[in-house]
Parts: C-alpha cells; structure tokens; sequence
C-alpha cells in the first residue's frame, strides 16, 4: 500500500532522545508487585493504579477519575475485598479532534524467582548486551500502558499539539478476568465515554520476533475451580493412608477427564458450538508469517502438537483448548513431606471461540465434572464452580484505524504489518466495542517470544521504543483518516 507520508520524524527522534526517561519510568512500573491474582497483594495494585495517577497528572491530563468498584465478588477468601479502581484520564477536549480512549491494564501475572526467573521478578533489569528489558509486566501490560504516555510526554517536550484528544481507561483486574469493568463501562457509554471514536488496546505481541502484526480477534477465557473436601485437617499418610478416601486421588481422576494428551477437550457438547471453517477462511493461514521453528523456540521445547504452521495457528486462534493451571492445598514444596491434604482447589480454563457461548459451556462442564466425580462414588464432597470469564472478539480489520496503525508501523519498522488473531484473551474487548458502538484495533508492542505469564518476561529496548513510534504515529495517521 502506497501511502502520504506525515512528517513525523521530529516525534521519533525525540521518543529516541527520551529513551532513558521512558526505561527509567518502566523501572519504577516494574518495581510495584501489582499482582491482581493473589489477595495479599491488593494494595500493591492499587499502588500502582496511584503510580499512574501521578504520572498522569504531571503530564497534564485532565479530569483524572479514580473509579472505585466496588468489593470482589465471590469466589474470594475476604468478602470485604475491594477491586482496584479504574483510572480515567483526559487529554483535550477539541470538539475539532476525533477522541481515542485508550486502554490497558496496570496489574500483572504472579512471578517469584523461585520459579527459574534468572533475575528478581519485580527488578527491571537492562541487558545492555542483548538491549533487552526483563521484569513482570514489562510486555504485560507495564511497557505498552507506559508506551502511551511517553507519547505524552514527548508531544509535550517538542511543544506539538497531541492531533486526537485521548481518553485513557486503565484497570487493574485484568489478569484476573476484568471484574467490574463491565458494568464500569455501561454506566460510562454516554457519561466519561461519551464522545470516543475508537478504542486502540496494546496489549498483545507479534506473532513472531521479527514481523510486527495488527491483531483483529482473540480468544475468550473462561476460568474455572473444583473443590474437593475430605478429612476435618491435612493428615499423616502413614497413619490414615489406604483407611480413608483422599481428595487429591479424586480431584486428579476427575482433572484427568477434562483433556487428553493430544490437547483434545473431553467435554462433550463442545466442539459442536465451534463456527465451521469456511474455505475462504481456511486459505488465510496459507498467507501468515509464521515459523514453527520459532515457536518452538520461544517454547523453549520440540513439544508442538501441530508441525505445520496452518494447524499450530488454527490450534492457537481458531479452536477452544483447555488448560490444567494447579492444585490449590496440595504440597508442592521440596522434600517429601508425607501428607494427605484434607482439601484440594483444582483450577483450569478454556479459552473459547466463535460460537461458543459461555453460559452453555459453563453447563456443559459442570455436568460433565459432576458425572465424573459421580463415578468414583467418593464419600468426599465436590463443588466446581466458574471464578470469571471473558468473551472472545472478532472484528473487521479493514476500517480507518487498522489503515492508519499499518502505515505508523511501515513507518516506523519499514515493513507492512501482518494481520492476525491472538490465542490470548482481553476480556473487556467485545463490552469496548458492543457498549461504545466504536471499532477497537489492537496494537502490540512486544514480540511472540516475550514470555509474558512466563519465567523472564522481557519486553526489547527497540520494541519499547519503536512501539512508542508506533503508538504516536498511529495517533497522527488516525486524526487525518
Ligand atoms: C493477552 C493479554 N495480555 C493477557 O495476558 N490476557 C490474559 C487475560 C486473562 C483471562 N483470564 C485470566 N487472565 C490471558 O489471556 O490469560
Ligand atoms: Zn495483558
Ligand atoms: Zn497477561
């Protein structure tokens, strides 16, 4: 595609010239162990929701709002727990201007060194020999949220006008299935969302290392535990073993039901809801970037189920998985501590696709988890239940928006970007688009091989720094479409 190019090189200089302030803000990003996950950890999260706030606010946005939301509704060990907020920022108003709210989300995926992670988790850590930034949070989401206020902020050191004003709409429950946002944006449509053209989210990767993409659908996520209850306390296994019936052999025969080793769902009632392929869609894989070899790679195995790259990325973007996450009260310490615990949380979750619709897939596994722990005729007890879900998203990624990000990226990596799906899940995407009536448009910053949710998350110094090029230009070549 052939395009006007804008005269943006002051801007990408300057994002160049600002690149130790912008790794030094991320540093202090990294630094708050803003894990939504783990209830010990709230105020952390809501430490770094304030973070963002202060930034904001010496930036120069306008009508900062701090949106409570409430208490966490169950499952949860303290009824009392309140959300994190939601941050809302302005910057310009022009009636002359298209608006663009942006959004993402400050809490991030637990990490402790433990783990294998090679550096402190909660340290951003500069390799200045491979030019690489590791720390959670630093590609999910800390780098691309902070990647949109350096924009700000070099808009504002140059003394150029920002060509769109911008909303921002960040939140921290994310990675714990976006509780209360929904309901946050319906009271907000035709209030603080009044006037938004478009939602522009940046939190996804390349599919790859080298190429960068548009993405224009995601999987959705439906997060579910099942709890099995034996003995009145943890007991001795020399004294009880082989007396009484234990919850972990129960909880792993039932987990065991659930998916099988070539990555097939065992629920029935499931792949019938999956929208058929059709042809024309089928040939669109033929045409993506994509190597398997570097998949491999960024899996750090030869373990792929799939070995041709059409069937890995259906398997990714096009069909359902289910995935067993853990076993909440089982040991999982070094040693060999000779236990038998009296209660077990197994939890696992199916990322979802077209047409599968939550409500009946939550039927679908709870019958067939009851059936199943029916069989063993155990005299413990079992309850499982959903703890979030979040809808899948598929859009049409010929609009303005997808137009104008492609040309920002061509010029700031010299390539056309590739358009593709993403096998994760941002579940407040399909409420942005339904609810405001606009077009969202994902824009990633980090590559296929960041490991985020992983050991060593690490986000690039070119990815973060032309991502930020990316972000600015985007917003130029938008305010002209
Ligand atoms: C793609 C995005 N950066 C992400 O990591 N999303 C999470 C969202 C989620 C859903 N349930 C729990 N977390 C993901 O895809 O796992
Ligand atoms: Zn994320
Ligand atoms: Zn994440």
């Amino acid at each position: 595609m052939s395009y006007e190019k804008l005269p943006l090189e002051p801007l990408f200089q300057k994002i160049d010239e600002l690149k130790p302030q912008f790794i030094e803000r991320l540093e202090r990003a990294v630094a708050i162990p803003s894990v939504s996950g783990d209830e010990t950890l709230r105020p952390q999260v809501v430490k770094m929701g304030e973070f963002l706030i202060t930034e904001l606010t010496a930036l120069g946005f306008t009508d900062i709002q701090r949106k409570e939301l409430g208490t966490q509704p169950p499952p949860v060990a303290d009824a009392n727990l309140q959300l994190p907020p939601v941050i809302l920022g302005r910057f310009g108003t022009s009636p002359e201007k298209k608006t663009v709210l942006v959004y993402g989300h400050y809490d991030v995926q637990p990490a402790a060194k433990e783990d294998g992670w090679a550096t402190e988790p909660f340290t951003l850590v500069h390799d200045q020999a491979k030019d690489i930034l590791y720390g959670r949070g630093s590609t999910d989401d800390k780098g691309p949220v902070l990647g949109w206020l350096n924009v700000i902020q070099a808009h504002n050191e140059l003394g150029w006008e920002l060509p769109v004003n911008l909303v921002v709409c960040f939140e921290g429950m994310e990675e714990s299935g976006s509780l209360g946002l929904d309901e946050l944006i319906e009271r907000e449509a035709k209030e603080y969302f009044a006037k938004v053209d478009q939602v522009t989210i940046s939190d996804n990767y390349w599919l790859g290392t080298s190429k960068p993409v548009l993405t224009y659908g995601l999987r959705g996520c439906n997060y579910y535990q099942i709890i099995v209850n034996g003995p009145g306390a943890d007991l001795h296994s020399g004294v009880f073993g082989g007396t009484i019936a234990e919850p972990m052999t129960d909880l792993i025969k039932v987990m065991s039901t659930l998916v099988n080793s070539d990555g097939l769902i065992q629920i029935e009632g499931i792949k019938e809801m999956i929208a058929p392929l059709t042809d024309k869609e089928n040939a669109l894989y033929d045409e993506i970037d994509f190597s398997v070899d570097e998949f491999n790679a960024a899996a750090g195995s030869e373990t792929c189920l799939h070995t041709t790259k059409q069937d890995l990325l259906k398997h990714r973007w096009r069909f359902p998985s289910l995935s067993l996450h853990g076993i909440e009260g089982a040991f999982s310490g070094t040693g060999a501590k000779t236990v038998i615990p009296a209660k077990v949380i197994g939890k696992f979750s199916i990322r979802t696709v077209p047409n599968i619709e939550s409500a009946k897939l939550d039927q679908l596994v709870f019958q067939h988890v009851e059936a199943e722990f029916a069989k063993l005729k155990s005299p413990n007890t079992l309850k499982v239940e959903l703890i979030h879900d979040g809808n899948y998203w598929v859009s049409n990624p010929f609009n303005d928006s997808f137009t104008a990000a492609s040309k920002a990226t061509q010029d700031v990596w010299g390539i056309v970007p590739d358009f593709t799906r993403e096998g994760g899940s941002i579940p407040i995407t399909l409420s942005f688009e339904q609810k405001l009536g606009v077009d969202v448009l994902l824009l990633p910053m980090g590559r296929g091989d960041d490991g985020a949710h992983s050991i060593n998350e690490k986000l690039d110094v070119p990815n973060y720094i032309n991502g930020c090029k990316t972000l600015g230009g985007y917003l130029h070549y938008y305010a002209k479409a």
